[in-house]
């Protein structure tokens, strides 16, 4: 091959060899002449060169647009020997391009590069928007940070799964997953189980569970159990009702059940096991839980194991009095617990089971300083679990810092909705709303949980059904926190048919077999719909939610979430959502281009980043009270 290309490359190269030789000789004639008149040059005035110059400069910049706009070398102005390839057998090289102006090189250069759509240039906001929004600060105790501890292994329980499910292949335990439609992420993930036997609970707790009517576990429960009772750290998703509150429960019962056993707690000792929750509600509902599997163990022999309750609204001194019996878990709200924990009346000393339910709540509601200062009070390694029914991209950024090598359990795309919900959006006009929600309250039999966004339409609602003849309570953020207990004690007992609520009973309170959500009005956010649409069709039971919207009312990013919601729910899109503007094309291609569908900060499928209406909620917010622009605008007082 080289023998062959050899003979037609020589004359070529003698060619330029020649180009070259005449080039030299005419480079220094020119420079010969120019120092010779050099010595008795005629003086140009500085005002004539410049113009000089500014013609030279317009006849090449011409002379190369003419280039520069056409594909064919001939085209171009043949009289310049620089820019005419015809002209010049010359290769292009870097004395030619030393000869070229800045101004042409970035012309040249600007034509070569791909044109930014539109898609791009939005990407690069989001991207821009996402890189604040995940600047946070690691999620870790003080003492980890000032000593810059790093944990890189788990935690040890001396749970091992049966042994023929540590026999199982990889491919065993992934048709599993599978079929549970199970997503997981993390190393040496343990199998899935699929019966509550075989995690090895004690006999009590499993009469406890099929007492309860629950006999085998859901999807979330199948792997999030092995991998919580293995020590793994976990984060948690899976769409409302799913029964995620079992997965951080009972693997928090067997620790506080093996520590007793070993050592019992003396006065003032304790927790072992913590849980934070986003609202009152949920706490007691939770602890409430706790309290029957203690109550189930002590009979049947076990040690006695103390839950304790510390939020706003209970007397201090009797939770004081509690822990100083000594605690084994402890089921909180932030503020009360940094209270606490800050006055020296309670401590984490030997705390080594931390769980964060609704973790999404607490960090957007507000909540994330309170967090940080309450890490600060442990004093070793824990085991930590996020759980959540929506996880946002900054949620689980927040949870990568603080947690070790976690496991992430995904079943189901984060912020979908409960796909055992109808779901029945209706156009209401305002002044026809109240009139319409009797009608609706016919649809189903009790009980019932109406939905509104602020207190005073709560009240309103309230005080009409109770004139109809409703048997009806409402709670809000203003009511005193006993008349909030016992609204919701008759409702969950069955004495009051229908519950009227602001958002506070939306996050993860578990009212049995609600047959019917009305939302008097559209949350302004989509994951607030997904959670309060979650209060019906729970584990596995068919529920409908009924949606009032006033399109003149709602914003209509909100609304394009919606109707996207509903379509990958399979459920009816009423017309006037169809009508709306949907700038499908342009997300579909950014969700190619970037793998993202829809927005990476509220999960809605609608928007993207760039248009999120949760944000710029939360910007006004922070505006207003002139905190951290990319902070969050708390709770609102409902705590
Ligand atoms: N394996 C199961 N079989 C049947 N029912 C179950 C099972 N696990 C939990 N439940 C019941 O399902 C209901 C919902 O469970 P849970 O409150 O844990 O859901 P969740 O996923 O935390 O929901 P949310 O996100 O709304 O808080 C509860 O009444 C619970 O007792």
């Amino acid at each position: 091959m080289e023998a062959a290309a050899q003979p037609s490359a020589a004359p070529i190269r003698r060619y330029r060899r020649a180009e070259l030789d005449e080039e030299e000789e005419n480079k220094s004639r020119a420079l010969l002449t120019e120092s010779e008149d050099a010595d008795d040059a005629e003086y140009i005035p500085v005002a004539k060169r410049r113009r000089l110059e500014e013609q030279r400069l317009r006849k090449l910049l011409k002379a190369s647009a003419g280039n520069l706009s056409s594909d064919d070398p001939g085209s171009a102005d043949p009289s310049h020997p620089t820019l005419s390839r015809e002209t010049s057998p010359m290769p292009e090289g870097p004395a030619t391009r030393n000869k070229e102006s800045l101004l042409l090189v970035a012309a040249r250069n600007r034509k070569e590069q791909p044109e930014a759509t539109e898609a791009d240039k939005q990407l690069e906001e989001e991207a821009d928007i996402m890189k604040h929004v995940l600047q946070k600060q690691a999620l870790k105790a003080v003492k980890e940070l000032a000593q810059d501890t790093v944990y890189t292994k788990s935690m040890t329980t001396g749970w091992k799964p049966p042994l023929r499910y540590r026999r199982m292949t990889e491919d065993e335990r992934q048709a599993v997953r599978d079929t549970c439609r199970i997503v997981i992420d993390g190393h040496n993930v343990p199998p899935p189980i699929t019966n509550f036997k075989d995690m090895k609970m004690p006999p009590c707790i499993l009469r406890t569970l099929e007492a309860k009517g629950i006999k085998k576990p859901t999807p979330i429960q199948i792997q999030g159990l092995p991998v919580a009772l293995a020590g793994r750290d976990m984060i948690g998703i899976a769409f409302t009702g799913s029964g995620k509150t079992l997965v951080f429960c009972l693997p928090m019962l067997l620790i506080a059940l093996q520590e007793e056993m070993r050592m019992p707690l003396i006065r003032g000792e304790g927790p072992v096991g913590l849980v934070l929750c986003p609202s009152r509600e949920l706490a007691r509902q939770t602890h409430e839980i706790l309290t029957a599997y203690c109550g189930a163990l002590r009979l049947d022999g076990y040690p006695e194991l103390r839950p304790m309750l510390v939020m706003g609204g209970v007397d201090p001194k009797l939770q004081t009095d509690i822990i100083r019996q000594g605690v084994h878990m402890a089921v909180c709200t932030p503020g009360r617990l940094k209270d606490l924990l800050h006055k020296k009346r309670m401590n984490l000393d030997i705390c080594r089971y931390l769980c964060l339910d609704e973790a999404d709540r607490m960090v957007d509601g507000g909540f994330e300083e309170e967090m940080r200062d309450v890490l600060s009070f442990f004093k070793s390694q824990r085991q930590t679990l996020m759980f959540s029914a929506t996880m946002p991209a900054k949620i689980k950024a927040f949870a990568e810092s603080a947690l070790v090598d976690p496991i992430e359990v995904n079943v189901g795309r984060a912020g979908a909705a409960n796909l055992d919900v109808i779901q029945e959006v209706e156009y209401v006009k305002e002044e026809a709303k109240l009139d319409y929600l009797l009608e609706c309250l016919q649809k189903t039999a009790p009980p019932v949980l109406v939905f509104a966004e602020n207190k005073k339409d709560v009240d309103a609602i309230h005080e009409f059904l109770l004139v109809k003849g409703v048997e009806a309570v409402a709670i809000h953020g203003d009511k005193e926190q006993e008349e909030r207990e016992k609204s919701i004690d008759e409702f969950k007992d069955g004495t009051k048919d229908v519950l009227v609520a602001t958002d506070i009973a939306s996050k993860g309170l578990d009212f049995a077999d609600i047959k019917h959500v009305v939302n008097y009005d559209m949350p302004d956010e989509i994951e607030n719909y997904v959670h309060r649409i979650g209060r019906t069709g729970r584990c596995g039971k068919t529920g409908v939610a009924t949606t009032f919207i006033n399109t003149r009312h709602t914003n209509e990013t909100i609304l394009l979430d919606l109707k996207h919601l509903l379509k990958e729910a399979k459920q009816r899109v009423p017309h006037f959502l169809l009508a709306l503007d949907d700038p499908l094309e342009a997300m579909e291609e950014m969700a190619a281009k970037s793998g993202v569908k829809g927005c990476t900060i509220c999960g809605g499928l609608g928007h993207r980043a760039t248009q999120c209406p949760k944000l710029q909620a939360e910007n006004r917010a922070a505006t207003r009270a002139n905190k951290d622009y990319f902070g969050s605008g708390g709770f609102g007082g409902e705590m």
